[in-house]
């Protein structure tokens, strides 16, 4: 394979997705070289002249694929607005521009044009208010679009990413969930032998083919305080999760759990582990974010092709202003080069 094609859905038109594309583009310092921003070539104009960046566009077909990458060049893939948009104003009438070019993205990536898709962030409300009621996020949209049965939405510092260690304070992290964008009400009833048995066997599948561990680590955070102090703060962890993790340890998957949430994210019990399982969303993503927001990124494992995201959201409040970070997008495009390219060496 030469090098990898990486389509980059623009997100939210309204957010900073745009932007980082475009700030990406005029940097001078390595990135990945064959991007290709998916999106609306005037909407990324006018973003430029906003944010005062002369990048020069390229608009390809649908066929063409970019060249090696260009600093103040962006190429695109263009995908046509429904309504004209204004920095920091969402509209939910764009809802199905942005699922428009999620679906180009997976597109490309499974007929071969793309080796790789990453996403800017989209904005889940806007999609919901724009007519697609059961709409929570990327991952579950891509599960579905792949025809997969279960995939895991797995965060990682750069450090994790790239072996580094950060500050003492600052561990290296991936970490996992076991249930992703659910009401919290809904949560203890969705922690099941059966589903976590899949994320847990997922998860350490992905941590073996795109991160080539081959005996991954992986500890269990519990749903209750104090893992449920032996069924008297609750008995998810007696019920349910620990007869899990003792089923899956006979298949050999290298498990330690479950563990007390609050004092699991400390350097002593973190030292060895590949990635942490986290219950639900902000017991995991919480400690993550305090731990590296900005410089990481969002691995979709168990899908057919390889897709990464950055750690945030939408940041309304910073599109067009210049004020946008851009280094969690550095990190996915980095990540998904490396994953497409692990993918090649080694095809599952
Ligand atoms: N990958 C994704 O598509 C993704 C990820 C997270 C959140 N979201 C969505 O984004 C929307 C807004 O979410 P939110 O407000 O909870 O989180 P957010 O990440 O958009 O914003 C939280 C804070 O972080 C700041 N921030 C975010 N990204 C930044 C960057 N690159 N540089 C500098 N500062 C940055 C924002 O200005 C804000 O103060 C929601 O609809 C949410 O669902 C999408
Ligand atoms: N849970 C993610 C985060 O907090 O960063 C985010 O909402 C993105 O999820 P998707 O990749 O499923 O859109």
């Amino acid at each position: 394979m030469g090098e990898p094609v990486l389509a980059l859905t623009c997100g939210e038109p309204a957010g900073i997705g745009p932007d980082l594309a475009l700030m990406l583009a005029a940097d001078p310092a390595p990135l990945p070289r064959r991007p290709v921003a998916i999106g609306d070539p005037a909407l990324l104009a006018e973003r430029a002249r906003q944010l005062g960046l002369a990048v020069r566009l390229r608009e390809l077909a649908p066929h063409e694929a970019p060249g090696p990458r260009v600093v103040g060049e962006l190429a695109v893939w263009p995908v046509p607005l429904a309504v004209p948009v204004t920095a920091g104003r969402v509209d939910p009438a764009n809802a199905d521009y942005v699922l428009a070019s999620l679906d180009l993205a997976i597109a490309a990536c499974r007929d071969g044009r793309a080796q790789a898709m990453v996403t800017a962030p989209l904005h889940k409300g806007a999609i919901i208010e724009g007519g697609h009621p059961g709409f929570t996020g990327h991952t579950e949209y891509l599960r579905d679009a792949c025809g997969v049965d279960e995939v895991v939405m797995m965060l990682a510092t750069d450090a994790a990413l790239h072996g580094r260690v950060l500050g003492e304070a600052q561990c290296p992290l991936r970490v996992a969930l076991a249930t992703t964008h659910l009401p919290l009400r809904q949560v203890p009833d969705a922690i099941t032998a059966a589903g976590l048995t899949r994320v847990l066997r997922r998860l350490a599948a992905g941590l073996r083919r795109d991160f080539g561990l081959a005996a991954p680590r992986i500890l269990v955070c519990g749903l209750n305080p104090h893992a449920g102090e032996d069924g008297h703060l609750g008995r998810e962890e007696i019920e349910v999760i620990t007869p899990t993790l003792e089923a899956l340890r006979g298949e050999g998957l290298d498990l330690v759990g479950p563990l007390p949430a609050d004092t699991l994210f400390t350097p002593r019990h973190l030292e060895g582990a590949d990635a942490v399982l986290a219950m639900y969303h902000d017991q995991g993503l919480a400690v993550l974010k305090y731990a590296g927001f900005g410089r990481g990124a969002n691995i979709t494992l168990g899908l057919p092709l390889v897709r990464t995201s950055v750690d945030h959201g939408t940041a309304l409040d910073l599109a067009g202003s210049g004020r946008a970070d851009p280094g969690s997008l550095r990190v996915a495009l980095a990540l998904a080069a490396q994953m497409a390219e692990a993918r090649a060496r080694r095809p599952a």
